[in-house]
């Protein structure tokens, strides 16, 4: 794996704090860290090409779920699930899978090098979005996953679009580059749904944006309590046993 890359420069003291940014745009190192909502920033660049291939080589040499495969056969968008199972249809965590796969140590390696504040992620979920596939506007749960979620963006750009949970006429879009980093912190995370549209083209700024497969990576901390963490590991998602759990409900 190529490791060349932005990482390099950071040292602890020049470490991204999420809590201390509060301009729109604010240089770190020679990194331009864009801050379109409140709360989130975005890192462009923040995998090299060769990383990012090197990535999706890894990806699709795995099992895709969704489109008749299950765990989520339901789902049309195909994902896969590290760390923990999440089941769609229950809208709750499942199964505990165990440590992340190791193709995705320089990932989060890079994340604690580069953002103080940030507890260790320990699930990932893949989704794969064909040209018309998007996802619709949702929170991602605030009772069971951590303050920051991280979304790395590979192979196609698209829009996401930022819709305050309160007022609907709140609304923010941002452009999601390839090899970009979403980080939804405070304000982006629990005050606002996030959503991809299904559209093959869209316009940025006057850009056009040409919508071909993409693939996003979202890094969650489980945060979970232990008796929960228990009926997780043992439950059995093919029967549903305890899948109605509201406090478990996810809204994706
Ligand atoms: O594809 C993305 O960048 C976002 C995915 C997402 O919002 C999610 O998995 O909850
Ligand atoms: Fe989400």
């Amino acid at each position: 794996m190529n490791s060349s890359n932005s990482s390099e420069h950071f040292t602890s003291q020049n470490k991204i704090k999420l809590s201390s940014i509060t301009s729109p745009v604010t240089e770190i190192s020679h990194l331009s860290l864009n801050s379109p909502v409140d709360g989130s920033y975005i890192i462009d660049e923040f995998i090299t090409k060769q990383e990012e291939i090197e990535l999706i080589n890894s990806i699709d040499l795995r099992e895709w779920s969704g489109n008749g495969i299950p765990p989520n056969p339901e789902m049309r968008r195909r994902t896969q699930h590290y760390g923990y199972e999440f089941s769609y249809r229950y809208r709750k965590v499942v199964q505990n899978l165990g440590t992340l796969p190791t193709f995705l140590d320089f990932i989060i390696a890079r994340f604690i090098k580069q953002i103080s504040e940030m507890e260790y992620p320990n699930m990932c979920i893949v989704n794969e979005y064909q040209v018309g596939q998007g996802i619709m506007p949702h929170m991602d749960s605030a009772e069971l996953f951590g303050p920051v979620i991280l979304s790395l963006s590979l192979l196609s750009p698209c829009l996401m679009t930022f819709t305050h949970t309160q007022d609907s006429s709140n609304q923010s879009i941002v452009l999601l580059r390839p090899r970009s980093l979403l980080i939804m912190t405070k304000s982006s995370r629990f005050n606002y749904k996030h959503s991809i549209s299904k559209d093959a083209i869209e316009y940025y700024n006057g850009e056009e944006i040409k919508r071909d497969r993409r693939v996003s990576l979202t890094f969650r901390t489980i945060v979970t309590s232990k008796d929960e963490e228990e009926k997780i590991v043992g439950t059995d998602c093919k029967s549903g046993m305890r899948c109605t759990t509201k406090s478990n409900a996810f809204h994706l």
